[in-house]
């Protein structure tokens, strides 16, 4: 409990989307970062922002955090505009990469970084919750990346923000790490904290977020609730070559890209099957004496799963263009 209270949040402030992004478009020259996103996020919620690389996740926090402007739509952060210092006050942010001045002591870090706020949370507190306190002493130049990493995260709830952005807070860390810093991201979250997270990993996502934003390429795929995100995802691809076309077998939610279309050398075509259950389709075909061959079975990987997310159907189906 005391680690949930040590970061309580100011509370009452806050009313309406604590984000809102509305069909922001984000160009890098000839590159589309974000085209056309909306996102909205309310008090209290623990988003995940998924994508692969290059999705444009950065991009976005980049102009919630008020560091870039869109070219065009608009974004409000805590009711303002990012660009203003005052909107930003309420703000916590780890981005990818953290410069942190290395000849300086953690604690003097910390201390250093809570002088900018009327209402800090206590150093030592900080530290505790972090997993830092025996470091307290030490140089940040001489930590590992893995506790660089959590110092880094530690120092943007310092301030005791509403709304935390966090960009792959846990790349590169070990397992216990990262199981440390998911339980600080709870524990702020449990205390009225609002959450914006991106991540490469599903797990991660699945780990935290209650509702998932997917993204790729600069387009907003899927938002929705992480149950429907994971079904989607849990997916199993059957892919065999069989003379019949199996597209409208039962069990089968979908075929993937090219299904029936790469004609075998005996006329028989390679097809790839979504199904929610491999197994109960595999013994449903070898029970009807369906003549197939060359049967393998996997997972959609998180870029199948992406890119499946653009047909119609999904809930929260952002890509309608
Ligand atoms: N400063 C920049 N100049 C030129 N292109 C950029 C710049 N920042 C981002 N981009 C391009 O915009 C697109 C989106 O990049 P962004 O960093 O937002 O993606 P991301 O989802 O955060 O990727 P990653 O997971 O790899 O960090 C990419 O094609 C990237 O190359």
């Amino acid at each position: 409990m005391e680690r949930v209270q040590s970061t309580r949040v100011t509370p009452g402030e806050v009313s309406g989307e604590v984000v809102a992004v509305r069909g922001v478009t984000r160009r890098f020259g000839d590159v589309v970062a974000l085209d056309d996103v909306t996102l909205d996020v309310g008090p209290g919620e623990l988003v995940g922002l998924l994508g692969p690389n290059g999705a444009g996740k950065s991009t976005l926090l980049s102009l919630i955090n008020g560091q870039r402007k869109p070219d065009s739509g608009t974004v409000r952060l805590l009711g303002g505009d990012p660009r203003d210092a005052a909107s930003r006050l309420g703000l916590g942010v780890t981005p990818q990469e953290t410069g942190l001045p290395a000849t300086l002591r953690v604690g003097e870090v910390v201390d250093f970084v809570a002088g900018h706020f009327p209402d800090p949370v206590p150093t030592g507190d900080l530290l505790e919750q972090f997993g830092l306190a025996e470091m307290a002493r030490r140089q940040a130049g001489a930590l590992s990346g893995g506790q660089k990493r959590r110092l880094a995260v530690a120092l943007s709830l310092v301030g005791r923000p509403r709304v935390l952005l966090l960009d792959e807070p846990t790349t590169g860390l070990d397992v216990g790490a990262r199981q440390a810093l998911w339980e600080a991201v709870r524990g702020y979250h449990a205390g009225g904290g609002t959450v914006l997270l991106t991540s490469h990993y599903l797990e991660e996502v699945q780990a935290l977020a209650q509702r998932v934003v997917v993204i790729d390429r600069g387009v907003v795929r899927a938002d929705a609730s992480l149950d429907v995100i994971l079904r989607r995802v849990a997916l199993r691809q059957v892919v065999l070559t069989c003379a019949t076309d199996l597209s409208a077998w039962p069990g089968v939610v979908r075929t993937g890209t090219g299904a029936a279309a790469t004609p075998g050398s005996d006329g028989g075509a390679r097809q790839t099957l979504f199904t929610a259950d491999a197994d109960a389709l595999v013994r449903a075909l070898v029970r009807a004496d369906v003549d197939f061959r060359d049967l393998e079975i996997r997972g959609a990987s998180l870029e199948e799963a992406f890119a499946e997310m653009v047909e119609p159907g999904m809930p929260g189906e952002g890509a309608e263009r």
